[in-house]
């Protein structure tokens, strides 16, 4: 039974087929950014179209860069060479951080008077850390509500190259802000992390979207990044985004759990996503994985049970969460090491994984950055809260395996993958 406001998924016994996967929502944002900062015309491919990607297409034709749509997920992008049309303008980002961190490292090196918000959400999340190294490098940039996150006044001011610190402990997107926004200066860049950097992987992509764009970053192990002198975007004519990595962590463990083979295609083992390392988590758990350059695919181990995993998850913080589901699903206590990011996400999502979690049965202990989670014998039926949280709504969609379950809020997916319960129900099979 569906209505606005909740889904009810039959009990699932088992799963298989195969799901083209949408476009990867950090891929499709970047090469957006990228694409109207270049000098020259882009033609994305397979763009994600999500309400994250959205808000990064809204935002940008609001700065007066031109996009066309061409149909079937494909945009023309004319580039404005890294100058926005547009020097005052008001964006609201709704809970984008890919759209958020990046516009504001952009704008605040564009010379404008902006002003930048999104949902209550949004404004709970800190930015403190990369405003602060905005500032350093001559930015001026005024909180309108509470001091170190959104909303955010940009003011006209004397930008500069030169050396700036930021701290990566919080987000890897303030890096990553940086790392994009640096060209627009033209005069040369070193970025020096301060202390320790998180969630790794998204810093890949950056600087490799950011090649693709002919800039390289000359960088120094995890530590320091150099935009040289006259860096300047270019577009590459037409790009290509993968398939979403995180979003294929849903149906890899449906194959695990429910049987298999599940395949996904439109991402693998060539991805420049470091979630596609979540088949490697699944396979450690005893999940049959195999996988090409564009496809993976999960089947259930020959015992037919997962076993439980412990495992620093740092550089896969998105995909974790389907760890945590699948753990439901797996003998033994399974523990989920060094997420403390979790806490400043689309929710506090250590708490509400937790919450959710035990109305299910499961025996849950939670740390300020990790969470321990053993199995009951049967999972009892719950009325899931989803907390705004797309990828709440889509990791407890597993808990399906175990008996009917509620979505309360579904359409929170639409974050990320609007059409997720019907591929999800299109490679699951319920009891009959
Ligand atoms: O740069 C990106 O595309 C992202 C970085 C990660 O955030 P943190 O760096 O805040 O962990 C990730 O959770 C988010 O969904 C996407
Ligand atoms: C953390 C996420 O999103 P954002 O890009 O808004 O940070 C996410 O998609 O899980």
């Amino acid at each position: 039974m569906t209505s606005d406001n909740f889904l009810d998924l039959p009990p699932l016994a088992s799963a298989h087929g195969t799901v083209r996967l949408p476009g990867s929502k950090s891929i499709s944002n970047r090469v957006l950014l990228l694409a109207a900062l270049a000098e020259g015309v882009t033609e994305v491919r397979d763009l994600l179209k999500s309400d994250d990607t959205d808000r990064m297409l809204e935002g940008l034709a609001t700065l007066g860069v031109r996009i066309d749509s061409l149909g079937n997920n494909a945009y023309r992008v004319h580039g404005c060479g890294g100058n926005f049309p547009v020097k005052e303008a008001k964006l609201f980002l709704g809970n984008a951080g890919t759209a958020f961190r990046p516009l504001t490292a952009a704008l605040a090196l564009s010379g404008g008077s902006y002003e930048l918000s999104g949902v209550p959400r949004m404004h709970e999340r800190p930015i403190g850390d990369l405003v602060d190294a905005l500032r350093q490098l001559g930015a001026d940039i005024e909180y309108l509500g509470n001091k170190g996150f959104p909303p955010l006044r940009i003011k006209p001011a004397t930008v500069a190259g030169g050396r700036v610190r930021v701290r990566g402990n919080v987000s890897s997107q303030f890096l990553t802000g940086l790392l994009m926004a640096a060209p627009i200066l033209r005069s040369g860049v070193l970025v020096e992390v301060e202390g320790e950097l998180i969630s790794k992987p998204y810093i890949e992509i950056t600087l490799r979207m950011m090649v693709r764009f002919g800039v390289a970053v000359h960088r120094n192990d995890w530590r320091s990044f150099t935009i040289m002198r006259n860096s300047a975007y270019v577009s590459p004519g037409v790009i290509y985004v993968e398939g979403d990595a995180s979003s294929a962590s849903y149906f890899l463990a449906a194959g695990a759990i429910g049987g298999g083979p599940v395949r996904v295609e439109g991402v693998g083992n060539t991805s420049v996503q470091g979630d596609v390392e979540f088949k490697d988590a699944l396979e450690k758990m005893g999940a049959l994985i195999s996988h090409g350059p564009n496809w993976m695919e999960a089947s259930a181990p020959v015992s037919g049970r997962l076993t439980a995993i412990d495992l620093d998850c740092n550089h896969i913080p998105d995909a974790a969460m389907t760890l945590a589901v699948a753990a439901l699903f797996a003998d033994g206590t399974t523990t989920l090491r060094n997420i403390a990011s979790w806490r400043v996400k689309e929710t506090d999502r250590i708490a509400a994984m937790a919450a959710e979690l035990r109305k299910l049965g499961a025996t849950v202990e939670e740390g300020a950055d990790y969470i321990r989670i053993t199995p009951p014998a049967h999972l009892k039926h719950a009325a899931i809260d989803t907390y705004d949280d797309h990828r709440m709504a889509m990791c407890f969609s597993l808990a399906a395996f175990g008996g009917t379950v509620r979505i309360n809020d579904p359409g929170c997916v639409a974050k990320t993958f609007p059409e997720y319960f019907s591929a999800f129900s299109s490679i699951t099979q319920p009891v009959a």
